[in-house]
């Protein structure tokens, strides 16, 4: 069996003046390698257990344990500072807006986390322009953000989430803003990049589509997982490889 990377126990979370909690004794757990969908209706908890997965928000009761390279932590006990260090670390992200910073280009988008782990530049920039070319943004690494369609600015971001060797992907909408066929490429650069080279995606998606490329979905309501199942009809398609000989990034998000 394959081990989990990540575990939720009973997670409780209530925000101020909201009147019933947004997650209600949810439990989860995330097996490496897995590509998990998050569904549901809105305001059901999705952003909310994907922000308690990654330690981003804090939870009032339940333990999230990250399965790490160096043993298992348990990110709901750790300080704010401990929980980003692990967050930059072990975790990417990718939103449905970039937030990438327009007047960079792509390649200084994607360089950024290398630099702030203390790269010198020229070896993040090369770091940064393989993870494009990887992307298939050969060539297109001087563009600034606006220079860029949108399904590629949403490839620039999500080189930029795993450049520096994530071990879980956590996506919030990563296709939300796009239309269809750009949503396709997109996905496949995401399952790619993530479950196709052993790494694991967490990903929140009111689309049906996205989640049935998915090896798992869990479907929340009012706080809580209704269902918790494969995708109907058939195995999850996953990612392509991506092209060219020997792709494939080590731990520390060299390729
Ligand atoms: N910062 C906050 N302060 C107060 N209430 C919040 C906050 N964030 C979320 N909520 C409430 O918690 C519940 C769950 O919100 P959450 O954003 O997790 O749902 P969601 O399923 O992701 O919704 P959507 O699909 O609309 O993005 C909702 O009732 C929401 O109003």
């Amino acid at each position: 069996m394959t081990p989990s990377i990540l575990t939720a126990h009973r997670l409780l979370k209530s925000y101020d003046r909201a009147p019933a909690p947004a997650l209600d004794e949810v439990s989860i757990q995330v097996a490496a390698g897995e590509s998990v969908a998050i569904m549901g209706p809105s305001g059901s908890g999705k952003t909310t257990l994907l922000h308690a997965l990654a330690g981003i928000v804090p939870v009032d009761a339940g333990q999230v344990t990250f399965h790490g390279p160096t043993g298992a932590v348990e990110v709901s006990s750790l300080s704010e500072s401990r929980r980003s260090a692990l967050r930059r670390d072990h975790f990417g992200f990718v939103f449905q807006q970039g937030l990438l910073i327009p007047e960079l280009t792509a390649v200084e988008n994607v360089s950024l986390p290398l630099l702030l782990a203390g790269y010198r530049r020229q070896d993040a920039e090369s770091r940064a322009a393989s993870w494009l070319d990887a992307l298939g943004l050969a060539g297109m690494g001087g563009r600034r953000i606006g220079e860029l369609s949108g399904g590629q600015a949403q490839r620039v971001a999500i080189a930029r989430a795993q450049v520096t060797g994530a071990s879980i992907v956590f996506a919030d909408e990563p296709t939300g803003a796009l239309d269809s066929a750009t949503s396709v490429e997109v996905l496949d650069a995401l399952l790619g990049s993530t479950v196709g080279q052993g790494r694991t995606l967490v990903v929140v998606t009111h689309d049906e589509d996205v989640a049935a490329r998915c090896a798992r979905i869990v479907r929340l309501r009012d706080g809580r997982i209704r269902d918790d199942s494969a995708p109907r009809g058939a195995a999850a398609t996953g990612g392509p490889r991506f092209a060219g000989a020997g792709w494939s990034a080590d731990e520390d998000g060299s390729l």
